[in-house]
Protein backbone atom coordinates (compact mmCIF):
# COMPACT_ATOMS: atom_id res chain seq x y z
CA UNK A 1 0.00 0.00 0.00
CA UNK A 2 2.05 2.93 -1.13
CA UNK A 3 0.81 6.64 -0.58
CA UNK A 4 -2.76 7.94 -1.43
CA UNK A 5 -1.85 11.44 -2.69
CA UNK A 6 -2.69 14.15 -4.13
CA UNK A 7 0.56 16.08 -4.30
CA UNK A 8 3.64 16.81 -5.92
CA UNK A 9 6.54 14.26 -5.56
CA UNK A 10 9.55 14.41 -6.60
CA UNK A 11 10.10 10.75 -6.44
CA UNK A 12 6.71 9.81 -6.97
CA UNK A 13 5.69 10.91 -10.34
CA UNK A 14 3.04 8.70 -11.55
CA UNK A 15 0.81 9.97 -8.42
CA UNK A 16 1.53 14.07 -10.01
CA UNK A 17 -1.05 12.97 -12.89
CA UNK A 18 -3.72 12.49 -10.17
CA UNK A 19 -3.13 15.79 -9.29
CA UNK A 20 -5.90 17.61 -11.45
CA UNK A 21 -8.66 15.51 -10.34
CA UNK A 22 -8.12 14.90 -6.37
CA UNK A 23 -6.81 18.71 -5.16
CA UNK A 24 -8.83 18.71 -2.27
CA UNK A 25 -7.94 15.01 -1.13
CA UNK A 26 -5.29 14.43 2.19
CA UNK A 27 -2.26 12.99 0.67
CA UNK A 28 -1.20 9.60 3.00
CA UNK A 29 2.52 8.52 3.64
CA UNK A 30 2.69 5.36 5.13
CA UNK A 31 6.31 5.54 7.25
CA UNK A 32 8.36 2.19 8.45
CA UNK A 33 9.15 2.44 12.03
CA UNK A 34 12.81 1.40 12.84
CA UNK A 35 13.90 2.25 16.36
CA UNK A 36 16.68 -0.34 16.14
CA UNK A 37 19.04 -0.16 20.00
CA UNK A 38 19.85 2.13 22.46
CA UNK A 39 18.47 5.48 22.26
CA UNK A 40 17.09 4.66 18.88
CA UNK A 41 13.81 3.46 21.09
CA UNK A 42 13.94 6.95 22.26
CA UNK A 43 14.06 9.51 19.22
CA UNK A 44 12.03 7.39 16.86
CA UNK A 45 8.99 8.14 19.08
CA UNK A 46 9.65 12.08 18.96
CA UNK A 47 10.22 11.35 15.13
CA UNK A 48 6.47 9.91 14.92
CA UNK A 49 4.96 12.21 17.46
CA UNK A 50 6.36 15.18 14.93
CA UNK A 51 4.67 13.32 11.86
CA UNK A 52 1.06 13.30 13.97
CA UNK A 53 1.46 16.66 15.41
CA UNK A 54 1.54 18.56 11.47
CA UNK A 55 -0.76 21.03 11.09
CA UNK A 56 -3.81 20.31 9.32
CA UNK A 57 -3.18 22.64 6.99
CA UNK A 58 -0.45 20.73 5.26
CA UNK A 59 -3.32 18.10 4.47
CA UNK A 60 -0.93 15.23 5.27
CA UNK A 61 -2.04 12.23 6.89
CA UNK A 62 0.44 9.08 7.76
CA UNK A 63 -0.01 5.71 8.99
CA UNK A 64 2.90 3.78 10.49
CA UNK A 65 4.52 0.12 10.20
CA UNK A 66 6.61 -0.93 13.35
CA UNK A 67 9.38 -2.94 11.91
CA UNK A 68 12.45 -4.54 13.71
CA UNK A 69 16.24 -4.71 13.11
CA UNK A 70 19.18 -4.32 15.29
CA UNK A 71 21.42 -6.43 17.62
CA UNK A 72 18.88 -7.14 19.97
CA UNK A 73 16.75 -8.07 16.97
CA UNK A 74 19.51 -10.20 16.16
CA UNK A 75 20.02 -11.77 19.25
CA UNK A 76 16.40 -12.93 19.34
CA UNK A 77 16.20 -13.91 15.91
CA UNK A 78 19.07 -15.10 14.34
CA UNK A 79 19.48 -12.04 11.66
CA UNK A 80 20.15 -8.33 12.24
CA UNK A 81 17.60 -7.41 9.43
CA UNK A 82 14.75 -9.47 9.35
CA UNK A 83 13.64 -10.14 5.24
CA UNK A 84 10.16 -8.74 6.48
CA UNK A 85 11.50 -5.13 8.00
CA UNK A 86 12.99 -4.82 3.89
CA UNK A 87 9.97 -6.17 1.52
CA UNK A 88 7.55 -4.09 4.04
CA UNK A 89 9.42 -0.87 3.23
CA UNK A 90 9.69 -2.26 -0.77
CA UNK A 91 6.17 -3.03 -0.70
CA UNK A 92 4.23 -0.82 2.03
CA UNK A 93 5.75 2.14 2.48
CA UNK A 94 6.45 5.60 0.95
CA UNK A 95 9.65 6.51 3.22
CA UNK A 96 11.20 5.68 6.75
CA UNK A 97 12.79 6.60 9.75
CA UNK A 98 15.55 4.75 11.35
CA UNK A 99 16.83 5.40 14.67
CA UNK A 100 20.10 3.61 15.14
CA UNK A 101 21.67 0.31 16.12
CA UNK A 102 24.24 -1.38 18.71
CA UNK A 103 26.94 -2.75 16.18
CA UNK A 104 29.43 -4.73 18.21
CA UNK A 105 33.14 -3.55 17.68
CA UNK A 106 34.17 -7.63 17.59
CA UNK A 107 32.95 -9.75 15.26
CA UNK A 108 29.94 -11.61 15.75
CA UNK A 109 29.33 -14.82 13.33
CA UNK A 110 26.32 -14.08 11.41
CA UNK A 111 25.87 -10.31 12.52
CA UNK A 112 26.07 -7.60 9.97
CA UNK A 113 25.16 -4.27 10.47
CA UNK A 114 21.48 -3.85 9.55
CA UNK A 115 21.67 -0.51 8.49
CA UNK A 116 25.10 -0.36 5.83
CA UNK A 117 22.80 -3.54 4.64
CA UNK A 118 19.55 -1.95 4.07
CA UNK A 119 21.21 1.10 2.29
CA UNK A 120 22.17 -1.55 -0.14
CA UNK A 121 19.10 -3.22 -0.10
CA UNK A 122 16.99 -0.51 -1.51
CA UNK A 123 19.59 1.15 -3.59
CA UNK A 124 19.70 4.33 -1.30
CA UNK A 125 23.06 5.83 -2.82
CA UNK A 126 23.02 9.04 -1.42
CA UNK A 127 23.45 9.92 2.27
CA UNK A 128 22.42 13.51 2.81
CA UNK A 129 23.90 15.28 5.77
CA UNK A 130 22.84 18.88 6.35
CA UNK A 131 25.29 20.75 9.28
CA UNK A 132 23.91 24.05 9.80
CA UNK A 133 23.97 26.41 13.11
CA UNK A 134 20.88 28.74 13.78
CA UNK A 135 20.96 32.12 14.22
CA UNK A 136 21.31 32.11 17.95
CA UNK A 137 23.69 29.09 18.07
CA UNK A 138 26.09 30.35 15.69
CA UNK A 139 29.18 31.90 17.92
CA UNK A 140 29.64 34.48 14.95
CA UNK A 141 30.58 31.99 12.65
CA UNK A 142 27.51 31.01 10.62
CA UNK A 143 27.71 26.89 8.88
CA UNK A 144 25.43 25.95 6.66
CA UNK A 145 26.53 22.81 4.82
CA UNK A 146 25.68 18.99 3.38
CA UNK A 147 28.00 16.35 3.49
CA UNK A 148 26.79 14.24 0.49
CA UNK A 149 27.99 10.80 0.97
CA UNK A 150 28.32 7.99 -1.41
CA UNK A 151 26.33 5.22 0.33
CA UNK A 152 26.97 1.90 -1.25
CA UNK A 153 30.35 0.86 -1.70
CA UNK A 154 33.89 2.19 -0.79
CA UNK A 155 35.23 0.25 2.41
CA UNK A 156 31.70 -0.86 3.27
CA UNK A 157 31.30 -3.43 0.94
CA UNK A 158 32.91 -5.00 3.54
CA UNK A 159 35.06 -7.69 1.84
CA UNK A 160 37.47 -8.11 4.63
CA UNK A 161 39.21 -11.48 4.89
CA UNK A 162 42.22 -12.83 7.54
CA UNK A 163 45.06 -14.51 6.53
CA UNK A 164 48.25 -16.25 7.78
CA UNK A 165 51.32 -13.83 7.19
CA UNK A 166 54.77 -14.67 7.79
CA UNK A 167 54.82 -12.45 10.72
CA UNK A 168 51.12 -13.29 11.96
CA UNK A 169 48.04 -12.49 11.18
CA UNK A 170 47.21 -9.70 7.73
CA UNK A 171 43.60 -8.58 7.24
CA UNK A 172 42.85 -6.86 4.23
CA UNK A 173 39.23 -5.17 3.22
CA UNK A 174 38.12 -4.35 0.04
CA UNK A 175 37.50 -0.58 -0.93
CA UNK A 176 35.46 -0.64 -4.15
CA UNK A 177 34.74 2.93 -6.25
CA UNK A 178 32.69 2.58 -9.19
CA UNK A 179 32.49 5.03 -11.75
CA UNK A 180 28.56 4.69 -11.95
CA UNK A 181 28.42 5.46 -8.15
CA UNK A 182 30.63 8.11 -8.53
CA UNK A 183 29.26 9.67 -11.18
CA UNK A 184 25.46 9.37 -9.54
CA UNK A 185 26.66 10.63 -6.26
CA UNK A 186 28.19 13.41 -7.62
CA UNK A 187 25.47 14.61 -9.92
CA UNK A 188 23.28 14.43 -6.68
CA UNK A 189 25.73 16.72 -5.08
CA UNK A 190 25.62 19.06 -7.90
CA UNK A 191 21.89 19.03 -7.89
CA UNK A 192 21.54 19.81 -3.99
CA UNK A 193 24.11 22.75 -4.38
CA UNK A 194 21.79 24.44 -7.34
CA UNK A 195 18.64 23.87 -5.24
CA UNK A 196 20.29 25.35 -2.14
CA UNK A 197 21.22 28.27 -4.48
CA UNK A 198 17.69 29.01 -5.48
CA UNK A 199 16.70 28.99 -2.20
CA UNK A 200 19.13 31.67 -1.49
CA UNK A 201 18.21 33.56 -4.22
CA UNK A 202 14.62 33.65 -2.87
CA UNK A 203 15.81 35.77 0.05
CA UNK A 204 18.95 37.43 -1.10
CA UNK A 205 18.94 39.66 2.14
CA UNK A 206 19.60 36.56 5.04
CA UNK A 207 22.33 35.00 2.06
CA UNK A 208 25.86 35.22 2.62
CA UNK A 209 26.90 33.23 0.35
CA UNK A 210 26.82 34.54 -3.90
CA UNK A 211 27.94 31.41 -5.51
CA UNK A 212 27.04 27.62 -5.27
CA UNK A 213 29.83 25.82 -4.41
CA UNK A 214 30.47 21.85 -4.47
CA UNK A 215 33.54 19.90 -2.81
CA UNK A 216 35.00 17.11 -3.91
CA UNK A 217 36.72 15.17 -1.18
CA UNK A 218 39.47 12.26 -1.76
CA UNK A 219 42.33 11.12 -1.18
CA UNK A 220 44.13 10.59 -4.62
CA UNK A 221 47.81 11.48 -3.68
CA UNK A 222 47.79 7.96 -2.23
CA UNK A 223 44.80 6.17 -3.75
CA UNK A 224 45.15 6.95 -7.35
CA UNK A 225 43.12 4.35 -8.34
CA UNK A 226 40.07 4.28 -6.43
CA UNK A 227 39.86 7.67 -5.05
CA UNK A 228 41.49 8.78 -8.30
CA UNK A 229 38.49 7.16 -9.78
CA UNK A 230 36.15 8.97 -7.59
CA UNK A 231 37.87 12.13 -8.19
CA UNK A 232 38.18 12.21 -11.72
CA UNK A 233 34.09 10.75 -12.23
CA UNK A 234 32.67 13.64 -9.82
CA UNK A 235 34.77 16.26 -12.16
CA UNK A 236 33.26 15.08 -14.86
CA UNK A 237 29.31 14.41 -13.77
CA UNK A 238 30.04 18.43 -12.19
CA UNK A 239 31.05 19.55 -15.44
CA UNK A 240 27.65 18.71 -16.91
CA UNK A 241 26.57 21.83 -18.24
CA UNK A 242 23.27 22.47 -15.88
CA UNK A 243 25.82 22.65 -12.87
CA UNK A 244 27.58 25.70 -14.99
CA UNK A 245 26.84 28.29 -12.32
CA UNK A 246 28.40 25.97 -9.67
CA UNK A 247 32.07 26.60 -8.37
CA UNK A 248 33.56 23.08 -8.51
CA UNK A 249 36.65 22.86 -6.37
CA UNK A 250 38.74 19.94 -4.12
CA UNK A 251 40.23 18.90 -1.06
CA UNK A 252 42.08 16.03 -0.23
CA UNK A 253 40.67 14.79 3.20
CA UNK A 254 43.52 14.96 5.53
CA UNK A 255 43.37 19.10 5.09
CA UNK A 256 39.47 18.87 4.32
CA UNK A 257 39.36 18.18 8.01
CA UNK A 258 41.61 21.32 9.01
CA UNK A 259 40.24 23.75 6.72
CA UNK A 260 36.41 22.51 7.56
CA UNK A 261 37.42 23.03 11.36
CA UNK A 262 39.33 26.65 10.52
CA UNK A 263 36.61 27.90 8.30
CA UNK A 264 33.43 25.56 8.50
CA UNK A 265 31.40 28.53 6.95
CA UNK A 266 33.61 28.48 3.80
CA UNK A 267 31.45 24.94 2.63
CA UNK A 268 29.15 24.93 0.83
CA UNK A 269 27.72 21.04 -0.59
CA UNK A 270 30.57 18.43 0.16
CA UNK A 271 30.82 15.82 -1.79
CA UNK A 272 32.49 12.59 -0.64
CA UNK A 273 33.20 8.44 -0.53
CA UNK A 274 31.42 6.59 1.89
CA UNK A 275 34.38 6.23 4.43
CA UNK A 276 35.18 9.77 4.59
CA UNK A 277 31.68 10.91 4.25
CA UNK A 278 30.83 9.23 7.45
CA UNK A 279 34.00 11.18 9.53
CA UNK A 280 33.74 14.00 8.38
CA UNK A 281 29.74 14.23 9.08
CA UNK A 282 30.85 13.70 12.43
CA UNK A 283 33.55 16.20 13.26
CA UNK A 284 31.20 18.36 11.47
CA UNK A 285 28.62 17.72 13.99
CA UNK A 286 30.98 18.84 16.84
CA UNK A 287 31.47 21.88 15.20
CA UNK A 288 27.62 22.68 15.80
CA UNK A 289 27.08 21.46 19.12
CA UNK A 290 26.13 17.70 19.00
CA UNK A 291 25.70 14.83 17.21
CA UNK A 292 22.47 14.90 18.61
CA UNK A 293 21.91 17.83 16.45
CA UNK A 294 22.75 16.18 12.81
CA UNK A 295 20.14 14.44 10.64
CA UNK A 296 20.45 12.42 7.35
CA UNK A 297 18.53 11.18 4.88
CA UNK A 298 19.39 7.66 2.71
CA UNK A 299 18.12 8.53 -0.73
CA UNK A 300 17.63 6.74 -4.14
CA UNK A 301 15.54 7.24 -6.65
CA UNK A 302 12.28 5.74 -5.07
CA UNK A 303 12.72 6.01 -1.82
CA UNK A 304 14.24 7.86 1.28
CA UNK A 305 15.02 7.03 5.08
CA UNK A 306 15.28 9.37 7.91
CA UNK A 307 18.10 8.77 10.20
CA UNK A 308 19.81 11.18 12.83
CA UNK A 309 23.73 10.70 12.53
CA UNK A 310 23.88 9.57 15.67
CA UNK A 311 24.72 5.98 17.08
CA UNK A 312 22.80 3.92 19.95
CA UNK A 313 24.60 6.31 22.39
CA UNK A 314 24.62 3.24 24.92
CA UNK A 315 26.95 5.69 27.97
CA UNK A 316 23.30 7.54 27.97
CA UNK A 317 20.60 5.37 27.14
CA UNK A 318 18.00 4.84 29.29
CA UNK A 319 18.03 8.01 31.29
CA UNK A 320 15.84 9.91 29.03
CA UNK A 321 18.24 12.69 27.51
CA UNK A 322 18.70 11.83 24.61
CA UNK A 323 18.74 14.68 21.62
CA UNK A 324 15.47 14.46 19.46
CA UNK A 325 16.81 17.13 17.20
CA UNK A 326 18.70 15.04 15.16
CA UNK A 327 15.68 12.86 14.34
CA UNK A 328 13.09 15.27 14.34
CA UNK A 329 15.02 17.31 11.63
CA UNK A 330 15.78 13.56 9.88
CA UNK A 331 11.58 13.52 9.70
CA UNK A 332 11.63 16.71 7.76
CA UNK A 333 14.25 16.20 5.48
CA UNK A 334 12.60 12.78 4.43
CA UNK A 335 9.30 14.85 3.88
CA UNK A 336 11.72 16.80 2.02
CA UNK A 337 12.65 14.05 -0.40
CA UNK A 338 9.00 12.71 -0.49
CA UNK A 339 8.57 16.09 -2.11
CA UNK A 340 6.33 17.65 1.08
CA UNK A 341 9.13 21.13 1.52
CA UNK A 342 6.22 23.34 3.20
CA UNK A 343 5.76 20.55 5.96
CA UNK A 344 9.83 20.26 6.56
CA UNK A 345 10.18 23.72 6.41
CA UNK A 346 7.84 24.03 9.54
CA UNK A 347 9.22 21.56 11.29
CA UNK A 348 13.19 22.89 10.54
CA UNK A 349 11.66 26.72 11.92
CA UNK A 350 10.32 24.96 15.10
CA UNK A 351 13.43 22.97 15.75
CA UNK A 352 15.85 26.98 14.98
CA UNK A 353 13.06 28.26 17.65
CA UNK A 354 13.64 25.68 20.10
CA UNK A 355 17.33 26.35 19.62
CA UNK A 356 17.46 30.15 19.54
CA UNK A 357 15.47 30.07 22.40
CA UNK A 358 17.96 28.05 24.12
CA UNK A 359 15.39 27.14 27.13
CA UNK A 360 14.66 23.38 26.88
CA UNK A 361 18.18 21.63 25.82
CA UNK A 362 19.20 18.78 26.60
CA UNK A 363 22.84 18.01 28.27
CA UNK A 364 24.78 17.48 25.31
CA UNK A 365 23.74 21.25 24.35
CA UNK A 366 24.69 22.25 27.86
CA UNK A 367 21.12 22.11 29.29
CA UNK A 368 19.18 20.22 31.39
CA UNK A 369 16.24 19.23 29.82
CA UNK A 370 14.68 15.78 28.75
CA UNK A 371 13.72 14.44 25.65
CA UNK A 372 10.15 14.79 26.02
CA UNK A 373 10.84 18.17 27.51
CA UNK A 374 12.32 19.05 23.93
CA UNK A 375 9.96 17.42 22.07
CA UNK A 376 6.85 18.71 23.89
CA UNK A 377 8.75 22.74 22.87
CA UNK A 378 9.14 21.45 19.17
CA UNK A 379 5.78 20.61 18.97
CA UNK A 380 4.10 23.97 21.02
CA UNK A 381 6.75 25.77 17.92
CA UNK A 382 4.53 23.75 15.50
N1 LIG B 1 23.64 4.50 11.95
C1 LIG B 1 23.82 3.80 13.04
O1 LIG B 1 22.98 2.99 13.43
C2 LIG B 1 25.06 3.99 13.82
C3 LIG B 1 25.32 3.10 14.83
N2 LIG B 1 26.44 3.28 15.60
C4 LIG B 1 26.60 2.32 16.71
O2 LIG B 1 26.31 3.00 17.93
C5 LIG B 1 27.02 2.41 18.99
C6 LIG B 1 27.68 3.48 19.83
O3 LIG B 1 28.64 4.15 19.03
P1 LIG B 1 29.42 5.45 19.49
O4 LIG B 1 30.72 5.38 18.82
O5 LIG B 1 29.36 5.61 20.95
O6 LIG B 1 28.68 6.66 18.77
P2 LIG B 1 27.34 7.41 19.19
O7 LIG B 1 26.99 8.28 18.04
O8 LIG B 1 26.31 6.44 19.62
O9 LIG B 1 27.73 8.33 20.44
C7 LIG B 1 28.84 9.22 20.42
C8 LIG B 1 28.66 10.26 21.54
O10 LIG B 1 27.64 11.16 21.17
C9 LIG B 1 26.61 11.18 22.14
N3 LIG B 1 25.32 11.25 21.44
C10 LIG B 1 25.00 10.61 20.30
N4 LIG B 1 23.74 10.87 19.99
C11 LIG B 1 23.24 11.68 20.92
C12 LIG B 1 21.97 12.28 21.15
N5 LIG B 1 20.93 12.12 20.31
N6 LIG B 1 21.81 13.04 22.24
C13 LIG B 1 22.83 13.25 23.08
N7 LIG B 1 24.05 12.73 22.93
C14 LIG B 1 24.25 11.93 21.87
C15 LIG B 1 26.74 9.88 22.90
O11 LIG B 1 26.20 9.98 24.20
C16 LIG B 1 28.24 9.65 22.87
O12 LIG B 1 28.85 10.33 23.92
C17 LIG B 1 28.01 1.43 18.33
O13 LIG B 1 27.52 0.13 18.55
C18 LIG B 1 27.99 1.79 16.85
O14 LIG B 1 28.17 0.66 16.06
C19 LIG B 1 27.30 4.31 15.40
C20 LIG B 1 27.06 5.22 14.40
C21 LIG B 1 25.94 5.11 13.50
O1 LIG C 1 27.11 0.68 13.60
C1 LIG C 1 26.57 0.39 12.55
O2 LIG C 1 25.94 -0.65 12.38
C2 LIG C 1 26.62 1.31 11.38
C3 LIG C 1 27.68 2.32 11.48
C4 LIG C 1 27.80 3.04 10.18
C5 LIG C 1 27.79 4.48 10.41
O3 LIG C 1 28.43 5.01 11.29
C6 LIG C 1 26.97 5.23 9.52
O4 LIG C 1 26.83 4.80 8.42
O5 LIG C 1 26.47 6.29 9.88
Amino acid sequence: MKSSDDGDCRFQESNSSKKSIKMAAARTLRIGLIPGDGIGREVIPAGRRILESLPSSLNLKFSFVDLDAGYETFQKTGTALPDKTVDTLKKECDGALFGAVSSPSTKVAGYSSPIVALRKKLDLYANVRPVKTTAGNSNGKPIDLVIVRENTEDLYVKEERTIEGPNGKVAEAIKRISEHASFRISNIAGEIALRRQNIRSASPATSTRDQAMVTITHKSNVLSQTDGLFRETARRALAAEKFSSVFVEEQIVDSMVYKLFRQPEFYDVIVAPNLYGDILSDGAAALVGSLGLVPSANVGDAFAIGEPCHGSAPDIEGQGISNPIATIRSVALMLEFLGEEKAAAQIYAAVDGNLDAAQFLTPDMGGKATTQQVLDDVLKRL
